[in-house]
């Protein structure tokens, strides 16, 4: 039953049937308010004991059950519950934040739009219960700029779904009671965002022309589905504002950017309005797109992760200028550079080998496994200029009878290296002492035994040691390569100790550096030096620098380098001290020249017996450790493969860890010796090397290096090494 005025007519003539009222005095607009008057007529006679006590009773026996009847009306109680309980959370104390709203509708959600109307549609103007939870529907579907002015939000205007035109006075004077803002954070009725919904977390909405909330101007949020499970207090809405939803450990969503939005879909599947009960709103699945795009990100950080710091050394030869890290400067011509890189940013074809297109496995390396990806150097272009030839050809002196000698080859070199700023041979001007003291047959000896004329090696061609090799070619190839890209503090490191225990691969990356330079290598053992050339170690270690500086760029190699850097060695033993001070002196010159583009790698067993002083003229000092079990595996197979063997994965698994602490040249020579076993053992039958034959080869090898020995050179690595 529903209270109408009318209802108090009755009220109204009462006075009249049971009280004797002898005075009417009352004004017009006394008489208009019904029931105030009826009241004071009421207490009036009440007082006054005008009425028998029957009829009293009868009276307020009525008088109660109308305003019972009125107060148990459906019209208040009804739209409270519905969208307290369903759509809104609490409202005013009826529910505590925390417990759960359970939805007491039926399969129309509260949260459709025509349940909405529907509930508005019986309530009257002036009835201000009507429009508490509208707000929240509006809010709800409405972006929040929207609601100029309001914290808790406004009605839309334009919204037909909480302005309906019956009800706009009502609205505009009852729609937010204030306790309405009050409500704690968490416990508000969501108002949420369209961030939510363009970040794929959108309801399915069967008219979203209607739900302005859709449009793309609102930040975007990038929620994370997975942090976003459905919240059982509050049906799994979410509010508009993360911070005050998420639980603590789920980080609030960060902004998409625009384009985001505009490219999302209109309707996005899942976090159904239409949901029979709130309660099973869920945050489902992103857009596809946007879910794709997220994942491809999310993947890329994994993976970019995973790889560590040496994806960004990896790099496949550039594509085009334009995108290319290696674009040269715009005043240099447009043709190659002095190492192979091609200006036009052209894939270079052919990997540097004078004479002949290298194999395939000389272009991709031994031991280019995924691993080693990263790491794919440069090849170097045929049109390169011939920097090969000369590193790995014999050495002419430039200077003959005074004249300067020059080939066309070496004219067209000494240009580009110009253009690169690299010094070319051309430039060597050695001084008239030098002349002087330059010996015809030293320096054919240095020629013959000390210019190493090996073959290429690249990156690949080196299992493991990723990092140090990423941090050479970062910090000394690639700025040698490109000198105009660093300058100052930046200048590459001119002299590099490498340490560690013997075979380990130091002379191996040295001649790699070497390659990847295009430079002349000039390779030099101390003890050879020393014992060897005792009486004239002191003209080939000045010859070998006249050559390197003359043969520019070069890399001057001297292995067992603590042999002449020895903090040892004493003034009493004026050889050794000499050629220290020599080497000093050298690397010293080395270190502050701007124009020389030479490199001093030394490599060290022992590097405790450097001097202190001396080790620190090394600008860089990295440890070469003995192979790691990939980098083992990949010499194992890299050498099995060349000759005939039978081992199967667990076997293989097995060497790999039997072989710990083995160097790459105890690999090699360990996998020598099985087959070597293998084929004493069985005379006249070629069968595969086999599990057993290493077993053999077991007690003949062991590793050179003791663990022991192995902590000392990491001691040493922390106290002098280069981070990289
Ligand atoms: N990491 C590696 N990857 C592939 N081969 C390796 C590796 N380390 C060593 N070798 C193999 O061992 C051989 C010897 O290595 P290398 O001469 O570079 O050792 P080293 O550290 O210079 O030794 P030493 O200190 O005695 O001079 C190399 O020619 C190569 O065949």
């Amino acid at each position: 039953m529903h209270w109408t005025p009318d209802h108090a007519q009755p009220l109204n003539q009462w006075p009249e049937q049971h009280l004797d009222v002898s005075s009417t005095t009352s004004s017009p607009a006394h008489k208009s308010d019904v029931y105030q008057s009826s009241r004071q007529r009421l207490n009036y006679a009440w007082a006054n004991d005008d009425i028998s006590a029957l009829t009293a009773s009868n009276l307020l026996k009525r008088y109660a059950e109308k305003y019972s009847g009125v107060l148990d009306s459906p019209y208040e109680r009804a739209p409270l519950s519905t969208y307290s309980e369903g759509a809104f959370g609490p409202v005013n104390g009826q529910k505590g934040d925390l417990e759960p709203w359970q939805m007491s509708h039926g399969s129309d959600s509260s949260y459709s739009v025509n349940s909405i109307h529907d509930s508005l549609a019986g309530s009257k103007p002036g009835n201000g219960h009507i429009g508490l939870g509208s707000p929240t529907i509006a809010s709800g579907n409405l972006p929040e700029p929207l609601y100029p002015g309001s914290t808790c939000g406004a009605p839309n205007p334009a919204s037909s779904l909480v302005a309906p035109q019956d009800y706009t006075s009502t609205y505009s004077g009852t729609y937010l009671p204030s306790g309405y803002c009050s409500q704690p954070t968490a416990a508000l009725p969501a108002s949420h965002p369209s961030s939510l919904h363009s970040s794929g977390l959108q309801p399915t909405h069967p008219s979203p022309a209607l739900v302005h909330g859709y449009s793309s101007s609102g930040t975007l949020y990038n929620y994370s589905s997975s942090s976003y499970a459905a919240q059982p207090g509050y049906g799994g809405m979410h509010p508009a504002h993360p911070s005050g939803y998420l639980p603590s450990g789920i980080a609030a969503p960060t902004p998409l950017p625009p384009h985001t939005a505009s490219s999302r879909p209109t309707v996005v599947p899942g976090y159904t309005y239409q949901s029979s009960n709130l309660a099973s709103i869920s945050i489902t699945p992103l857009s596809t797109e946007l879910s794709s795009s997220l994942k491809r990100k999310a993947f890329d950080m994994t993976a970019e992760e995973n790889e560590g710091k040496y994806r960004k050394y990896s790099y496949e030869q550039p594509k085009t200028t334009s995108d290319s890290s290696f674009s040269m400067s715009d005043n240099v011509p447009n043709e190659c550079r002095g190492n192979g890189f091609s200006r036009n940013g052209e894939t270079p074809q052919m990997p540097f080998k004078p004479g002949k297109h290298p194999s395939e496995e000389e272009q991709i390396g031994k031991y280019n496994s995924q691993s080693m990806k990263a790491m794919i150097s440069p090849t170097y272009n045929e049109e390169a200029p011939l920097r090969s030839g000369e590193a790995f050809g014999k050495f002419t002196p430039p200077v003959i009878n005074g004249e300067r000698r020059g080939t066309e080859q070496g004219h067209v070199f000494t240009q580009r290296m110009q253009i690169s700023g690299i010094k070319p041979p051309g430039f060597c001007n050695p001084s008239e002492d030098q002349l002087k003291n330059m010996d015809p047959l030293i320096l054919e000896l240095v020629n013959d035994e000390i210019v190493d004329c090996g073959p290429p090696v690249q990156w690949t061609d080196i299992a493991g040691h990723v990092s140090v090799k990423a941090a050479i070619e970062e910090e000394l190839v690639w700025p040698i390569l490109r000198p105009g890209a660093y300058t100052g503090a930046n200048r590459p490191p001119k002299s590099i100790l490498l340490f560690g225990p013997s075979g380990s691969g130091k002379t191996l990356l040295s001649r790699c550096i070497a390659t990847q330079l295009g430079s002349t290598f000039l390779k030099l053992n101390s003890a050879v030096l020393v014992s060897k050339w005792k009486n004239k170690s002191e003209k080939v270690l000045q010859t070998v620098f006249y050559m390197a500086s003359c043969h520019q760029p070069t890399v001057v190699f001297i292995s067992e380098v603590d042999l002449l850097l020895s903090a040892h060695i004493s003034e009493e033993n004026a050889h050794l001290s000499n050629l220290k001070s020599q080497l000093l002196s050298f690397l010293d010159g080395i270190a502050t020249s701007t124009d020389d583009s030479i490199i001093f790698i030394g490599t060290s067993q022992r590097p405790d017996d450097i001097d202190e002083a001396a080790h620190h003229r090394f600008a860089k000092r990295f440890y070469i450790a003995p192979p790691d079990n990939l980098a083992r595996r990949q010499i194992l197979h890299h050498t099995l493969a060349q000759q005939n063997y039978c081992l199967s994965e667990r076997e293989m698994a097995l060497l790999v860890q039997h072989t710990e602490g083995y160097s790459g040249n105890e690999l090699i020579q360990l996998c020598q010796q099985a087959g070597a076993n293998h084929l004493h053992g069985i005379s006249g039958q070629l069968q595969p090397t086999s599990y057993k034959d290493f077993e053999g080869a077991f007690c003949k090898l062991r590793a050179g290096t003791s663990p022991k020995q192995l902590d000392l050179y990491v001691e040493w690595n922390k106290m002098y090494g280069s981070r990289h």
